[in-house]
């Protein structure tokens, strides 16, 4: 059971703030952010310590259905390319100082390399047009697994961590499970995800819809996860629960992984207190899954690539957040007179 958020200090931190130099309320979501982020910290001074990354990759069978322009095989192939150094959140993340976790969680083709953790639940899941894509056993060691990165990094002093995916197909997931959890029609939650034209779309719609009525019986975030949902995600879940009962700040990337988060606040709704989503995404599904969540996304830059980068890109401006609440100077102090 996840707890609410501790609001005992509110006020005080809500005073803090409206005593900067400043006009009233003039430091926009940055004010937002700074609240939410020393209510989490349970402190008038909260501190961003030992910044995570957690990306996680797993391979979907789906993708045998021609429900991606890529092959399954591109998700091995960039997990080599994030030990190497070579990827877009490989750039971000060494810009701004994140530590960067990799995961297999399951790829089609095993890689095993010292920089990998391994938690593979298998070579990627099952053809979900065909039955579940995963095990009951799967997805609860999955969930185990999440749970035990995030307490690794808790180890280590790590107080805010972001969590990002990389397999191939995973936009159709997200979909399935955007659609089933926010009730919409699953044609407002299929996208083009890593570039379909328009006969990879119709023929990606064509086969989500057959997956969708071939689960009907799949409602809950867990039956869901388990019917349509990949490793990569079903290990960022347990992830993203532990995350939230540790009170460690949630930082929430695009489509795929808020559909993630979705599941995770249908099953323990006072997870979302614990989460910043740091970017829209272009995907068409993430616009209503932050609809549904009621939440505005720090950055707005029709990115769709996933992998953590709307988090690392963000980042900066958390570290604003919490700078000017620690490092601002107060009216009385600087001897600026308040309004009338
Ligand atoms: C080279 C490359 C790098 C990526 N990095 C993230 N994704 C992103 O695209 C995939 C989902 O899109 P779809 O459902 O259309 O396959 C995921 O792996 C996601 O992380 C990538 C995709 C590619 C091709
Ligand atoms: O929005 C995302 O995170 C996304 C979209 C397409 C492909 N990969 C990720």
């Amino acid at each position: 059971m996840i707890k609410p958020l501790n609001r005992s200090l509110e006020t005080e931190i809500q005073k803090r703030i409206d005593e900067k130099t400043k006009p009233l309320g003039s430091l926009g979501q940055l004010e937002h952010l700074a609240k939410q982020i020393a209510l989490i910290q349970g402190t008038l001074n909260p501190k961003l310590n030992m910044p995570s990354l957690i990306l996680f990759a797993g391979d979907h069978g789906l993708v045998d259905e021609g429900i991606s322009p890529y092959p399954q095989q591109v998700t091995v192939e960039m997990l080599k390319n994030f030990v190497a150094g070579g990827a877009a959140i490989n750039c971000f993340a060494r810009q701004h100082d994140l530590d960067l976790s990799l995961i297999d969680c399951g790829t089609k083709i095993a890689f095993s390399h010292p920089q990998v953790i391994p938690a593979r639940q298998g070579p990627g899941t099952k053809n979900s047009l065909k039955g579940p894509a995963m095990t009951n056993e799967q997805l609860k060691s999955a969930v185990e697994h999440g749970r035990k990165l995030v307490l690794a990094r808790k180890k280590v002093g790590s107080n805010v961590i972001g969590f990002g995916e990389m397999g191939i197909g995973n936009s159709s997931a997200a979909a399935l499970i955007t659609s089933r959890l926010c009730d919409v029609p699953l044609e407002a939650c299929v996208g083009r995800g890593t570039g379909c034209d328009d006969r990879q779309l119709r023929q990606k719609s064509q086969v989500l819809r057959a997956v969708l009525e071939n689960h009907s019986t799949a409602q809950s975030p867990l039956e869901v996860m388990q019917a349509f949902g990949g490793f990569e995600m079903a290990t960022a879940l347990g992830a993203i629960l532990a995350a939230a009962e540790e009170g460690i700040l949630i930082l929430m990337d695009g489509f795929i992984m808020s559909a993630v988060g979705l599941a995770a606040v249908t099953l323990q709704p006072h997870v979302l207190e614990y989460m910043v989503f740091c970017h829209r995404s272009a995907s068409p599904g993430h616009r209503i899954i932050l609809e549904t969540l009621g939440v505005e996304p720090v950055l707005d830059l029709s990115m769709r690539l996933g992998e953590g980068t709307g988090i690392a890109v963000a980042y900066p401006l958390l570290e604003s957040a919490v700078c000017f609440l620690n490092s601002m100077a107060s009216f009385k102090e600087a001897e600026v007179s308040r309004s009338l």
